[in-house]
């Protein structure tokens, strides 16, 4: 379950930690039936060549910087998250919908320099020259698509050229999805499905909205997790948030108070809303489709309350 395994994992040191991330994530992506040659890696339908899928990975690992948060670790834990989600779920999603969705997981992030796609837009960076909206996200897709597209790098290149496009499309999609700008409509679409009994996973649109929340979860999931795993989250998102914070002011700006070293006092209070306003309508609409999904919201409560305490000084 969720809380063990990571108790397990912090015994885990750092060398090897780097190791379990490359074989787990060989793992996650697909399981090589034993009558196929030794060079290709398969999910049941399509193949992945062995080799490309190590550059491709080892290409997507380079891009990430060494930021406090939105690095290859974070890309790695939110594609675990994935694979841990479709796990159970097997049957509902088609490989080519799995294998897009992990990939997604793994890219979402790419070449994240540690702000907020806000910061982006005020100080007009290059960038959000180029997008008006979702700029970070958009920018990740993109990154995607380039590293695909270097040589020997193209896991996709066994696909037809429609099939190609439909995976990339899904690719884009769940990525952009991640903009927490895009949450609450992807939200209370799926929450409206659920309330009036019309959830079909049959229709497309419901398909994707609610690939766009399972993405969503899986981006937050360290919300999700037990509390020294949360909390210690935290800490490393803050460090990110203070130091854009800090840039902000070194520019004149006036960064957003969650931005602001000078108000770390409220950091409690901030986390009980953004647990209370994302994470716990979430995960309780994610354990209604999917119950197996209800230790995510429970760990959730759980994190409130912990947070809850802190804001009002309770041990
Ligand atoms: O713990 C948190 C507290 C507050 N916010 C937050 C609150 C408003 C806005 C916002 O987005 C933006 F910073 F981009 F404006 C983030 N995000 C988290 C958080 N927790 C996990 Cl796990 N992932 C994130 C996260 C971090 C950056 C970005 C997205 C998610
Ligand atoms: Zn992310």
């Amino acid at each position: 379950n969720w809380g063990e395994k990571r108790k397990g994992y912090h015994a885990i040191t750092r060398s090897s930690e780097l190791f379990f991330r490359s074989v787990c994530l060989f793992l996650l992506l697909c399981t090589r039936p034993c009558n196929l040659p030794l060079n290709y890696v398969c999910t049941t339908q399509h193949c992945f060549d062995h080799e490309k899928l190590v550059r491709f990975t080892l290409s997507v690992r380079k891009n990430y910087h060494k930021v406090p948060y939105h690095n290859w670790w974070h890309a790695f834990n939110v594609a675990h998250c994935m694979y841990r989600m479709l796990d159970h779920e097997q049957e509902i999603f088609t490989e080519l919908e799995r294998q897009a969705l992990i990939i997604a997981c793994i890219c979402h992030d790419l070449d994240h320099r540690g702000y907020t796609n806000q910061f982006m837009v005020k100080y007009e960076t290059a960038l959000a020259s180029l997008y008006s909206t979702s700029v970070m996200e958009q920018h990740h897709f993109n990154q995607t698509v380039t590293i695909l597209q270097q040589d020997g790098h193209n896991i996709f290149d066994h696909l037809t050229s429609d099939v190609y496009k439909q995976v990339l499309g899904y690719i884009r999609h769940y990525i952009l999805a991640t903009d927490l700008a895009q949450f609450f409509s992807n939200h209370k679409q799926v929450t409206r499905f659920c309330a009036d009994q019309t959830f079909n996973i049959e229709n497309t649109y419901h398909r994707n909205k609610l690939q766009a929340i399972m993405m969503s979860a899986c981006d937050l999931s360290a919300c999700a997790k037990t509390w020294p795993v949360q909390k210690k989250t935290v800490e490393i998102i803050y460090e990110e948030f203070y130091a854009q914070g800090d840039l902000e002011k070194k520019k004149g700006g006036v960064p957003l108070p969650m931005m602001d070293r000078d108000n770390a006092h409220n950091l409690p209070k901030e986390q009980v809303n953004f647990l209370r306003i994302f994470c716990e309508p979430l995960y309780g609409t994610l354990a209604v489709i999917f119950p197996h999904l209800s230790p995510l919201l429970e760990n959730t409560k759980d994190n409130i309350h912990k947070w809850d305490n802190l804001a009002h000084g309770r041990p």
